[in-house]
């Protein structure tokens, strides 16, 4: 390791003389930030500044020098990355910044059935928000407090993400006295769901959130389910500390984990503590930094007991002590120096190194516990607090449409304009429920707000903070808080402003669904009830899609899997009373085509009265691709007016949704028309758009056309014993076995699988493995389907046409 931290040492000098002037730079703006904005008496010429950037600079200095919101706002839209995040920290105003200290916005996420639920209700229970723990499918059948929907406490499962908060009391020194007292810390908490066809819960509460805890399984370590969600988290830059859950287990092994988050999930990582007794003899914790044996006592863990490290664990205690130091080394320079210079961090040193190097998405310090066991939940809390970032910390941008969508860093200050995200809609028995992030400003109950999108004027008439179903109402809401409010019609991912403010953010990644059925419902009696079910759960899910097929008039619903639809199935049923007659699951096919094929093509219908006419000439050809489709023109002399391209652009847009092969959607398409010819009298924007889609039709079909089918990206989990089996099931679906992971007990194997072919794989797994076998999958990537099935797929939907055109 030593090695590594010399090599870095000289690698940074490198850096530095090679770019010199970045580096210069770079040190100017946090120089300029960190001295100036505080003293304003600095004005030394940079040397590899110019003369401009100088004045750039001692404007922006005045700008700070008043040390007021608003400025270090003009600040950041005059340059956001000339103002660090640092900057802006110390900027605070000393009040807002001790308020934003203490909120911790976190979410909890991981594979399946890895305790997030179970984990959350030990948080609120010791955090004093509940009074009972109950269990998930718990003996007296109550259920956890966040799976508060009827359909998740049966299954087990959690489904929708639920919002809580609460405040948790940390022992901390006093940074002048340097005496222990109380710290009261409000965390705003999501317990997310850990199946992916839910995943779009993950995706927004991730989105909105500004830290996480990724819970994993002693036993099984990273989970295919981890590495999405790992995916997630880098996706939208959401520092992470890790919790290793279910030590109590037989075959807990905390350091498989460790090793999985640093290999697999390529994040480094190190243990912050080490389990004293495993399985059925798991007591508690050492904490490496403090060097200090934990233990959870009581009838419900309750009580965290001190003690000195066990004699038989201090030499264990001491190498993974090092372990973490030089593991920090690789990651952060003050740890690093240290180490070159032979000195052993000490306890704050190590945490602050921790805190950085976390929040600058570098490191993960990983926990370890038992949340049904009750042990060892509480030092979790602390690590959220001690390494998690506050919402000051965190930088998050929006975009000024009144200047050309420039950049603009949000700052949570309450006295600024008010800027906040609709991440997710719900109803509730009192009306649309709108959970809101809070980014800049305050939001008042009554206050008039605009909707970036629509430009809608709303006026907010009751604001709530969640406690999963329960609510509790408020007067106002801070900045970097989150809230829900009522009353408010708009769509997930929306953002509101106070008044012309004009910013806009981006919103979260929504994955294409990959299945759908046909759905109606089953009396006709109960048809209000079916739209007024379908256009809830299209509201309040962007995965979940509802469109009528033109051809057959059914109404076809999409989403992320068959247990997506079959929840929404039983909800209608449930909640609307609603029963509905599904068809089969139809996998979202994909059509594409091969090769180069040029067109001519005329449409011409004159025959007396207003005719049609418009001849189009091109080509089409793959665009090499399976992304977006392309149509270009390239006319030279006006043969076609612009008025009329603008429909045959149209026209081509059409037939890339409805594909020629069977219907589906057609991917890495590109149409370039380079000639046509227009009729004085009876052309039209209707006839070029037809001739176009004729002209694509036909081309399509000479273009060496292919069906894609998506692939899944399979990872079963089973005992050993059953390998075969499931090896035997795999290669009936022509699956392509990619990696078995053999464990002391159990087996982990991966596998691309085409979607077709796992229609029913659970029930047969679960025969094929006494029940004892799992299996996720996600969508992988679309590949061209087996000629055979290609044919069938054709031959049927040419069979549908036919038969529908005859009626
Ligand atoms: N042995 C043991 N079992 C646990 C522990 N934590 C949770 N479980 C059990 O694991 C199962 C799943 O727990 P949940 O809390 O529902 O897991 P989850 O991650 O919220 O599940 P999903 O949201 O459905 O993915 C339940 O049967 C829990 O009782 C633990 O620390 N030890």
């Amino acid at each position: 390791m030593r090695a590594s931290v010399l090599a870095r040492a000289s690698l940074r000098h490198a850096t530095l003389r090679s770019g010199e002037r970045t580096a210069c730079q770079r040190t100017f703006a946090s120089l300029s930030t960190r001295n100036h904005s505080i003293t304003g008496q600095r004005h030394e010429r940079i040397p590899c500044f110019s003369q401009h950037q100088q004045t750039q600079h001692q404007r922006q200095q005045r700008r700070w020098q008043s040390g007021t919101a608003a400025a270090i706002q003009e600040a950041a839209v005059h340059d956001p990355s000339a103002l660090s995040q640092e900057a802006i920290v110390e900027n605070l105003d000393p009040k807002e910044a001790a308020r934003l200290d203490k909120v911790r916005n976190i979410g909890i996420a991981a594979h399946i059935d890895s305790g997030k639920t179970t984990a959350t209700e030990r948080v609120l229970f010791y955090t004093g928000r509940i009074k009972d723990i109950h269990e998930v499918r718990g003996r007296d059948a109550v259920g956890a407090k966040m799976d508060s929907m009827d359909l998740e406490r049966e299954k087990g499962i959690t489904i929708q993400s639920a919002a809580t908060f609460c405040d948790w009391i940390k022992k901390q020194p006093d940074p002048v006295t340097g005496e222990m007292k109380d710290e009261k810390y409000h965390i705003n908490l999501i317990d997310t769901p850990g199946h992916i066809d839910f995943t779009i819960e993950v995706e927004r509460a991730l989105r909105v959130l500004d830290g996480a805890v990724m819970i994993l399984c002693a036993v099984s370590g990273v989970q295919s389910q981890t590495v999405t969600v790992d995916r997630q988290m880098r996706r939208y830059n959401v520092p992470r500390i890790s919790f290793v859950n279910k030590m109590d287990r037989a075959g807990a092994n905390p350091w498989k984990a460790v090793d999985g988050i640093s290999q697999k999930l390529k994040m480094p990582a190190a243990a912050v503590q080490i389990p004293i007794g495993v399985e059925d003899q798991f007591k508690g914790v050492v904490d490496l930094i403090r060097m200090k044996a934990l233990y959870s006592e009581g009838q419900n863990g309750e009580v965290v007991r001190e003690d000195e490290v066990p004699s038989d664990l201090v030499q264990f205690a001491n190498e993974k002590r090092r372990v973490l130091i030089d593991t920090l080394a690789d990651v952060d320079d003050s740890i690093a120096d240290a180490v070159l210079e032979e000195v052993t961090p000490g306890p704050d040193e190590i945490r602050a190194a921790i805190r950085r190097a976390t929040i600058s998405l570098k490191f993960s310090p990983v926990l370890m516990g038992s949340a049904l066991a009750d042990k060892s939940v509480q030092p979790m809390l602390d690590a959220v607090v001690d390494y998690l970032p506050n919402p000051s910390e965190v930088t998050n941008l929006a975009l000024d449409r009144k200047r050309a969508e420039t950049p603009v860093k949000l700052v949570s200050y309450n006295s600024l304009p008010f800027v906040g995200l609709a991440f997710k809609l719900e109803e509730s028995n009192f009306g649309q429920l709108t959970y809101i992030r809070v980014y800049q400003g305050s939001l008042r109950k009554g206050a008039n707000v605009f909707n970036a999108r629509t430009g809608n004027k709303v006026k907010i008439p009751r604001i709530v903070r969640m406690h999963s179903n329960e609510m509790e109402e408020v007067q106002e809401i801070g900045a970097g808080e989150i809230c829900a409010v009522f009353g408010v019609d708009c769509a997930s991912g929306d953002t509101f402003t106070e008044g012309g403010l004009g910013y806009s953010m981006t919103s979260m990644f929504v994955p294409d669904p990959v299945i759908s059925l046909s759905i109606k419902p089953k009396h006709t009696k109960d048809t209000p009830n079916f739209s007024k079910a379908i256009s809830r759960f299209q509201r309040e899910d962007p995965t979940f899609r509802v469109h009528v097929d033109v051809e057959s008039g059914e109404s076809i619903i999409s989403g992320m899997g068959e247990l997506h639809l079959s929840i929404y199935v039983e909800r209608m049923r449930r909640e609307y009373h609603t029963d509905v007659i599904t068809g089969q699951p139809q996998v979202a096919y994909r059509e594409t085509l091969q090769s180069h094929v040029p067109f001519d093509h005329l449409l011409k219908k004159q025959t007396g009265g207003a005719g049609d006419y418009a001849r189009v000439v091109g080509y089409i050809e793959p665009t090499g691709q399976l992304g977006q489709n392309h149509f270009e023109q390239q006319i030279v002399g006006g043969t076609i007016p612009e008025k009329y391209m603008f429909a045959c652009e149209k026209g081509f847009k059409e037939s890339c949704q409805n594909g020629p092969m069977l219907g589906h959607r057609v991917l890495g398409a590109s149409m370039v028309i380079t000639d046509g010819a227009t009729h004085m009298t009876d052309s039209s924007e209707m006839a070029f758009k037809n001739a176009t889609q004729q002209a694509f039709r036909k081309a399509f079909l000479a273009a060496a056309p292919q069906v894609l089918e998506p692939l899944m990206k399979t990872v079963i989990t089973a005992p050993t014993e059953f390998q075969g089996n499931i090896v035997g099931l795999l290669n009936k679906r022509n699956a392509v076995i990619n990696d078995t992971e053999i464990g002391p007990e159990e087996f982990v194997l991966t596998a691309d699988c085409s979607l077709n072919a796992m229609f029913g794989f659970s029930s047969q797994l679960r025969a094929a493995t006494q029940g004892k076998g799992e299996f996720s999958m996600e969508f992988s990537h679309y590949a061209p389907a087996p000629g055979g099935l290609q044919k069938e797929l054709v031959a049927k939907y040419e069979k549908e046409r036919a038969e529908k055109a005859k009626k």
